[in-house]
C-alpha cells in the first residue's frame, strides 16, 4: 500500500506543498503540461530550483507574475541556491511577528506570503469565478474535483469568519494566481502520485501576528484555524506563520489520518523549501512508503456513548446512517447502569476523517448528549478477494493471510443471501457449495 505522510513540523503552505511533491518525484515537465491547460488570461511564471534552509536542500518554488496579459507559462529552472529572489516587489500581505513589527520585503530572508512572489494582481476573485476557471479548464476531472475541495474548504472558512454566504466570499491572497496554481498543482501532483493513503503529523501552525489583505491577523490566521478543526495542530514554534489557508486546505481535504505513529517503511523523502529564514528549518517533508501488507496496522478511534432512554426501534435506521457517514463499524452492547438502568452502549469505530460527520448523526439522532472517544490500534490481515462459480451462481470469497499463508477464508454475507433469496434455498446450502468448490479447485490451500 502506497503511503504519503506529511511531517509538519514547521506547518505547510501551497507552494511548499508543490515544492515537496516535484521533490518527490512529480516531473515538472507534467505539472507544466497540465497546468497549462487552466486558462488564466495572465503570463506567469514559475520558477522551480534547489535550495535549502539551514542545511537541508530540497526543492523551491516561485509564481511570478507579469503585468502583461498573455495566457503563456514558462518555467525557469536554477540549479543554485538562489539568493536573490526579487523578481517583483509585494504589495498585499507582509508578514509581521510580535517581536520585530518593521516593514518586510520581499526577500530570502523575509518573505510575505509563504514561498510565493507576486506582482501587483488586484483581482479578489468569487468561488464561482474559481469554479468556472478550474470548470472549463482540461484538466481531467479528479483533479477538477480535488481542486474544487480545497477552494470550497477555503470558502467555508472565509464565510464563517466574516459572517458571509459562500458566494459572497471574496478571496484575496487564495484567488490570486499564485494561489490558483499551488492548489490546482496539489491536485494534479496527488492525482499523479495516486497514494493509497495520505497521512499527516500535527500541523504546526507557528505564532505572532500576519499583515495580509485584511490587515493584521493573529496566527493561526482565522481561515487557517477554521480549516484545521478537528485536526491536531501545535502552536507556536516560532513566532511567524508557518500553515496559510492554503496548506491547511491541502491538509484537510486529503489527509485521511493524522497521526504521529508512522506505522510504513519510508522509501522516498520530498523537502518542499520555505522562503523564510526561521530558527527551524522552514521545510515540508513529504515521505513516500508503503505499509507493511503481512502486518497492516493503523490507528483508529472508538466514538462511544450510554444510552438508557431512547426507542430501540431506531437503532436499526441509525446504524444505517453511520455506516453512510463513512462509519467502520458500529456495534451495540447491553450494559447495566447506575440505578439500576438497563441500557445499550452504541459504539462507533471510525478514522481521523470520519469522526466529525459520525459525531453529528450520533447527537442528532439518538438521545446521548455526551460522547467518549477513545484511541485504539488496530492490527489487520493482509486480505484478498476471489470470485467462486458454484452451480447456484458466483460468490465473492474474502481470502486472510496471516505472514504471507492464507489462514482463513468465508464468502461474503451478501452474495450467499442475494443467492438464496433468488433460488429460494436456505442460505446455509449457498455456503456449503462455496466451501465444496473452494476445495475442489484448491482455492483453500
Ligand atoms: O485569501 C484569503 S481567503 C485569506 C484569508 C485569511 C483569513 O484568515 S480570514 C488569511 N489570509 C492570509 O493570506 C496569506 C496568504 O495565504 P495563502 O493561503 O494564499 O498562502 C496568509 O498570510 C494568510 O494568513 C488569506
Ligand atoms: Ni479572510
Amino acid at each position: 500500500m502506497k503511503i504519503l505522510y506529511y511531517d509538519c513540523f514547521c506547518g505547510i503552505s501551497g507552494d511548499m506543498n508543490l515544492a515537496a511533491l516535484i521533490d518527490l518525484g512529480v516531473p515538472k515537465e507534467y505539472l507544466m503540461e497540465e497546468l497549462s491547460k487552466i486558462n488564466l488570461n495572465t503570463e506567469y511564471e514559475i520558477k522551480i530550483e534547489r535550495s535549502a534552509k539551514l542545511g537541508i536542500t530540497g526543492t523551491r518554488v516561485d509564481v511570478i507574475l507579469n503585468d502583461k496579459s498573455y495566457h503563456k507559462i514558462h518555467v525557469s529552472e536554477q540549479a543554485s541556491h538562489g539568493d536573490n529572489h526579487k523578481h517583483a516587489h509585494e504589495h498585499s500581505h507582509e508578514h509581521s511577528n510580535h517581536n520585530n513589527d518593521e516593514e518586510q520585503h520581499q526577500d530570502e530572508n523575509n518573505d510575505s506570503k509563504e514561498g510565493h512572489v507576486h506582482n501587483h494582481e488586484h483581482h479578489h476573485r468569487s468561488l464561482k469565478d474559481i469554479e468556472k476557471i478550474i470548470n472549463s479548464s482540461g484538466l481531467n476531472d479528479g483533479v477538477k474535483k480535488l481542486s474544487l475541495d480545497m477552494f470550497m474548504k477555503v470558502a467555508e472558512a472565509e464565510a464563517k469568519v466574516h459572517g458571509k454566504t459562500l458566494y459572497e466570499v471574496h478571496f484575496h491572497e487564495v484567488g490570486a494566481i499564485d494561489s490558483i496554481v499551488d492548489m490546482v498543482g496539489a491536485a494534479i501532483c496527488l492525482d499523479f502520485l495516486k497514494a493509497d493513503k495520505i497521512m499527516a503529523s500535527p500541523v504546526q501552525v507557528g505564532g505572532g501576528f500576519v499583515k495580509c489583505a485584511h490587515g493584521l491577523m493573529p496566527v493561526p490566521a482565522p481561515a487557517t484555524i477554521e480549516i484545521l478543526k478537528n485536526i491536531p495542530v501545535k502552536f507556536g514554534i516560532v513566532p511567524f506563520e508557518t500553515t496559510t489557508p492554503t496548506g491547511a486546505a491541502i491538509l484537510a481535504v486529503n489527509v485521511g489520518v493524522f497521526t504521529e505513529n508512522m506505522n510504513f517503511s519510508v522509501e522516498k523523502i520530498g523537502y518542499g523549501i520555505g522562503h523564510r529564514d526561521l530558527e527551524i528549518p522552514n521545510v515540508l517533508r513529504i515521505y513516500l512508503g508503503s505499509e507493511d501488507r503481512n502486518n497492516e496496522r493503523e490507528e483508529q478511534y472508538i466514538l462511544e456513548t450510554n444510552i438508557d432512554d431512547m426507542n430501540p426501534e431506531l437503532y436499526g435506521h441509525i446504524e444505517e446512517k453511520l455506516f453512510a457517514q463513512g462509519a467502520l463499524d458500529v456495534f451495540r452492547t447491553a450494559i447495566s447502569m447506575k440505578k439500576g438502568r438497563t441500557a445499550t452502549k452504541l459504539s462507533v469505530l471510525v478514522n481521523g476523517k470520519q469522526e466529525k460527520n459520525v459525531l453529528e448523526v450520533i447527537f442528532k439522532e439518538t438521545t446521548s448528549i455526551g460522547i467518549r472517544k477513545y484511541k485504539v490500534e488496530k492490527m489487520m490481515l493482509k486480505r484478498d478477494f476471489v470470485e467462486i462459480k458454484t452451480k447456484y451462481g458466483n460468490v465473492t470469497v474474502k481470502n486472510a493471510y496471516y505472514q504471507g499463508e492464507k489462514v482463513k477464508y468465508k464468502p461474503e454475507y451478501e452474495d450467499c443471501k442475494r443467492i438464496a433469496n433468488e433460488k429460494n434455498i436456505p442460505i446455509d446450502r449457498v455456503y456449503k457449495e462455496v466451501y465444496k468448490m473452494m476445495e475442489v479447485n484448491d482455492f483453500d490451500k
